[in-house]
């Protein structure tokens, strides 16, 4: 009830604002309405044949006029006279036969005739006034020198923002604004959406590339931010009297226990929450050390792990996981290493395939949650990281993000530094992520890396988020940017919640991972979904094994390389010739050039050392690992070095 008021309040308020900044073109068709409305009252109250007299004397007089006015050739009597005789002869219609249909045609007579005439004017008039204007602008006399009534009326909006606005800009532009289409006072001062006029430097972006300039000539107290709006001319003006978001918001806990239902991870400027909905969208956020990544993350890991529909696969790069290792408790998976990392993706990877197959066999084209099984969200920590240290990951993830979003999996991945290299090299793989979060960040290449070329711009910018946990959001339906906070989780909120979510001691099956009901009337048996990889729905956790490493403890993330290594690790103290080693038919290994490359590197890594002749070849050997700790620091070389054999 008191919000059925409120909104009543709130449209009746935002109609009487558009009535003010219209009132120049409203005033004649409010006048003639006037008039009409007033002759109805007179024929309530009835009219004696005196009154019918005198109206008619009244017309009479006022169409003898117009003819006077135009037998001696005089425009400006004619037009008196005729104007006066139609609204005489509105009012007398309209008290004489009161709410009719002779009533209403003359009154819209009446109406159009007095537009036909006050429009030419009008138009005349603000031309005339603007030019006035922008004259004494370029003399250095300021608009308060020219006296306040000499102002353009189509430069004084309906409540003094407005005005200020609009003056600002044609003090800026030379031109004045086409419209305000909106102006909403806000719970941090107001935001009003301007269409700019056509011209050479008129563009929104040009205007936001000039903000100081539009700050000054506003000259109000606050912080002023633009942006570009919905369509190519229009500019959002927002300005930030003060700061909603200023201190941190606390987490409420989880908002829902579906994942068909979006998750909440903050507040706007506005007041309004801002709802992510992660099923079937990959969300990137971005932002630059300690502005709130993680803090972000968290949220929708809580979410995610609260909901009775989803499974949360983590992988954080940041050594000994610091920021995923808390909601161990309640994952299907947790990686915290480059191979694990790799292995949780090809675990993705195999599941991806699995549904597909599953959703081809059901004439299915998107798995349902808590239909088909669970979603899975795969949360990654440092992309950026990931992806130097493992570069094949880099194709994997492309792949899962065009791909894995019909199947319910999604990635929400997280990196310092976006870059194309993090996308997947060559192709654009950002524009896979239908959710962007962009956190604070000094550069503005950091804000067209998120959210797309000319970001920046437009207005996306992370440089003016002046708190951690503060964002831009960009999705399909919120192409404006508003400025937002994440709510806050303290460590006992994570802790507290990964307790609560934590998934049972030696639980063996993951989600309920609902299978297709026969069709009763068909014979036969009911199609089987290929088997899961190993651990995830129906295998319950899946078990990373222990990473292959190499003598000085960095992971040998390459399997090709694995391979080798194990070969020649395989063939113990007496060693193992090139020529062995090529005659295994590794794959990528079926030269003597290509097995010389990385056996050089790891002997001049002091990995392997030569272990004797085997007939006229060398054979090589690793070094045991103790060895390998006294070496000498090994010498980062990307050239290959040739193994003599
Ligand atoms: N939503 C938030 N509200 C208030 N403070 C926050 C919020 N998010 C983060 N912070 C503050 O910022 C600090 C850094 O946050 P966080 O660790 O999430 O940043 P980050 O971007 O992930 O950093 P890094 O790149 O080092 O991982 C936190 O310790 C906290 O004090």
């Amino acid at each position: 009830m008191a919000r059925a008021a409120l909104g009543t309040a709130g449209a009746l308020g935002s109609l009487c604002r558009w009535c003010a900044r219209r009132r120049y073109e409203l005033a004649p068709g409010a006048a003639s309405t006037g008039l009409t409305g007033l002759s109805w009252l007179h024929h309530l109250d009835g009219v004696s044949l005196g009154e019918h007299i005198v109206y008619g004397v009244a017309t009479a007089a006022a169409a003898g006029l117009a003819a006077g006015g135009l037998k001696h050739k005089h425009r400006g009597v004619a037009a008196a006279g005729a104007s006066g005789m139609v609204v005489l002869a509105d009012a007398w219609i309209g008290a004489g036969l009161g709410p009719s249909v002779p009533s209403l045609i003359a009154s819209a007579l009446a109406t159009g005739g007095a537009y036909a005439m006050y429009v030419p004017w009008l138009v005349k008039s603000r031309q005339q006034q603007l030019s006035l204007q922008v004259k004494a602008a370029k003399s250095g006399v300021t608009a308060e020198g020219l006296g306040t009534n000499t102002l353009a009326p189509g430069l004084t909006g309906a409540t003094a923002e407005e005005t200020a606005l609009l003056r600002a800009l044609v003090a800026m532009l030379s031109v004045p604004a086409v419209d305000v289409t909106s102006l909403d006072y806000t719970p941090f001062g107001w935001r009003a959406v301007i269409v700019l006029p056509p011209g050479r430097n008129t563009a929104p972006q040009k205007v936001i590339a000039r903000k100081d300039q539009l700050a000054a000539n506003l000259g109000l107290p606050g912080k002023l931010r633009l942006a570009r709006g919905e369509k190519d001319n229009e500019l959002v003006v927002s300005l930030y009297e003060s700061d909603p978001l200023a201190t941190s918001i606390p987490w409420p806990g989880p908002s829902t226990r579906t994942c068909t239902e979006p998750a909440v991870l903050g507040m706007d400027a506005f007041g309004n929450p801002v709802l992510i909905p992660l099923l079937y969208n990959h969300v990137l956020i971005g932002g630059s050390t300690d502005n709130g990544k993680s803090g972000v993350q968290s949220v929708l890991i809580a979410y995610a792990v609260a909901c009775d529909d989803a499974e949360v696969l983590l992988i954080d790069m940041k050594p000994g996981a610091v920021e995923f290792g808390p909601w161990r408790d309640c994952a299907l998976a947790l990686a915290d290493s480059p191979s694990r990392a790799m292995q949780l993706l090809k675990l993705v990877w195999a599941e991806v395939e699995r549904r597909g197959a599953l959703l081809a066999e059901l004439g299915e084209k998107k798995w349902v949650p808590g239909k088909h099984g669970p979603a899975w969200f795969v949360f990654i920590d440092e992309l950026a990281e990931l992806v130097r240290r493992v570069p094949q990951a880099a194709k994997l993830i492309e792949s899962l993000l065009q791909v894995a979003r019909f199947v319910g999996i999604t990635l929400v991945c997280a990196t310092q530094s976006p870059s194309n290299r993090v996308f997947g090299g060559s192709t654009d793989g950002r524009q896979q992520y239908q959710v962007r979060i962009g956190l604070g960040a000094k550069e503005s290449t950091t804000s067209n890396l998120i959210f797309g070329p000319g970001a920046y711009g437009d207005g996306w910018c992370l440089d003016e988020l002046d708190a951690p946990g503060k964002f831009l959001r960009w999705d399909r339906e919120h192409q404006v940017p508003v400025e937002a906070r994440g709510f806050w989780m303290t460590d006992e909120d994570v802790a507290a919640t990964s307790h609560r979510y934590a998934r049972e001691e030696g639980e063996s099956e993951a989600r309920e991972h609902p299978e297709p009901s026969p069709d009763p009337d068909d014979d036969s048996p009911p199609p089987m979904p290929p088997p899961p990889p190993s651990g995830g729905p129906g295998g319950g956790r899946p078990v990373l094994r222990a990473v292959p490493v190499f003598p000085d403890g960095t992971e040998i993330a390459d399997e090709r390389h694995l391979a080798l290594w194990q070969a020649v690790e395989k063939a113990g103290p007496q060693g193992i010739t090139v020529d062995d080693l090529v005659a295994l038919d590794l794959p990528q290994f079926a030269a003597r050039s290509s097995v010389n490359g990385p056996l050089g590197q790891w002997r001049r890594k002091g990995w392997v050392e030569e272990a004797g002749k085997k007939g006229r070849a060398m054979a090589y050997r690793t070094v045991p690992r103790h060895a390998v700790e006294e070496a000498p620091e090994a010498v980062e070389d990307s050239e290959s070095a040739t193994v003599s054999g």
